[in-house]
């Protein structure tokens, strides 16, 4: 269904009357993948990659970094082989990063060490999604760039070194301004201390990823405070990694199964993952007595489908710790709410930045005709097919969008025994 079939319209789901059992393997992480690809290209030599994954985040990562000169080879569907001189360099043209955010933000901070100007852009989604803090650390050390009002494209005018001393960064809005700035500051004409300001950043565990990678790569980065990592200027050296599978994309399927009573074999135990969304296995778990208050700021991009799950939950549950869900895929507090009341007004609402999930279990067994709108959002997406295991008549507007993170999502389910009606033709 993945590779060989016509774009799908929309994907109606039958419910299952039964239990889902069965073994399903998530792809590997995008976290992990966009990072290793990056740092690879940064090392001289040859690295290999297993374990991949292979979507349009990644894809539009290694097509950027073979724009700046790296050999980004494919043997097979989940390993790169990057070879690289350790050096990036001036693009012919723009470097076009889509939607994806890793992609964008860790290349607007490494591209500082190109020689030459390059700019880096998106799609009409990130060109809503801010950059400025990123841009404005960047500028606070010397490096000549510039963004769109605080939005790409950016326009980065390398000299090829990332310089040195201390950095600022406001992480509020995205963690990945502080992966971009530690993966990048290796590659510093000296040692880089890179400071968090402002409020705590959401999703640290992510910040905790970006070091592990980096040392793979034979950087030394200590974590000097709370809010401070000083990383010396080492540069990367080439390195085989195998990557663990996606943590996020295994919520689908810890939530499926407890919806249905069943028992979904992922390969992987929830605690083998390094990721903060493995956290949302121990909630998943609870289900159907989720906490009555869950702090989503730990594992942001699993709040999706906690709170589709808890549609479902015995009790109302209210989101904390969520604001920049506002400033993923797509409005992220906004959708959910939106479709989730569309299946039946009022199942959850905006307080501010919490969103509040009614909760109603009687749900499950009806027939309630709904057509969810998916807003380009892969997650959006991914977890609304879950409402449609116990409700009757959901459909999933642009299934396609799945391909950002999890191409054969539509496979796994009917791997399951998921029944899956498609329409094919261009998305509505
Ligand atoms: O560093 C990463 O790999 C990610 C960090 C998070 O984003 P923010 O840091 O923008 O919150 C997360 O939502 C995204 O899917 C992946
Ligand atoms: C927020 C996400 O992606 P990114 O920021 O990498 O585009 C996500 O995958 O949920």
């Amino acid at each position: 269904m993945t590779d060989a079939r016509p774009n799908m319209k929309a994907v109606t789901i039958t419910p299952v009357d039964g239990p889902l059992y069965g073994h399903v393997a998530p792809p590997g992480s995008k976290s992990i993948t966009n990072r290793v690809l990056l740092l690879a290209a940064l090392a001289k030599g040859t690295s290999r990659i297993t374990g991949a994954l292979k979507s349009l985040d990644t894809k539009l990562m290694a097509e950027a970094l073979r724009a700046m000169g790296v050999t980004v080879d494919e043997p097979d569907a989940t390993s790169f082989v990057v070879t690289s001189t350790g050096r990036l360099m001036p693009p012919a043209g723009p470097l076009y990063l889509g939607n994806a955010g890793t992609a964008m933000r860790f290349l607007t901070a490494a591209v500082t060490l190109v020689e030459g100007t390059v700019v880096v852009d998106g799609d009409e989604h990130m060109r809503k999604r801010p950059i400025g803090p990123l841009v404005a650390a960047l500028r606070s050390v010397g490096i000549d760039c510039s963004d769109a009002g605080g939005y790409p494209p950016v326009k980065v005018h390398g000299t090829g070194r990332f310089g040195s001393g201390r950095i600022e960064i406001d992480g509020s809005l995205s963690s990945q301004y502080v992966s971009a700035l530690l993966m990048a500051a290796a590659c510093g004409s000296g040692p880089v201390e890179v400071a968090l300001t402002g409020t705590e950043i959401g999703a640290r565990g992510y910040v905790d990823l970006t070091v592990a990678a980096m040392r793979s790569f034979g950087a030394k980065v200590e974590k000097t405070d709370d809010a401070t990592w000083r990383i010396e200027p080492t540069g990367y050296r080439a390195a085989d990694i195998h990557v663990e599978p996606d943590a996020s994309a295994a919520t689908y399927l810890w939530a499926a199964a407890v919806l249905t009573g069943g028992d979904i074999d992922l390969g992987t135990a929830p605690d083998a993952f390094t990721q903060p969304d493995a956290k949302a296995a121990a909630l998943i778990a609870t289900f159907p007595h989720l906490p009555a208050e869950i702090d989503g700021s730990q594992m942001q991009d699993a709040v999706p489908t906690l709170a589709v799950l808890a549609a479902f939950n015995e009790t109302p549950v209210r989101f904390t710790g969520i604001a920049n869900l506002r400033v993923k895929e797509c409005d992220r507090i906004r959708a959910l709410s939106t479709e989730l009341s569309r299946i039946r007004p009022g199942l959850a609402h905006e307080e501010g930045d919490d969103l509040v999930v009614s909760s109603d279990p009687a749900l499950a067994g009806q027939t309630l005709p709904t057509s969810i709108e998916t807003y380009s959002d892969h997650r959006i997406a991914m977890s609304f097919a879950l409402a449609g295991l116990k409700v009757r008549g959901i459909t999933i507007l642009d299934p396609d969008c799945t391909g950002k993170t999890y191409p054969a999502y539509w496979d796994a389910l009917a791997s399951l025994g998921v029944g899956l009606d498609l329409s094919e033709g261009a998305p509505a």
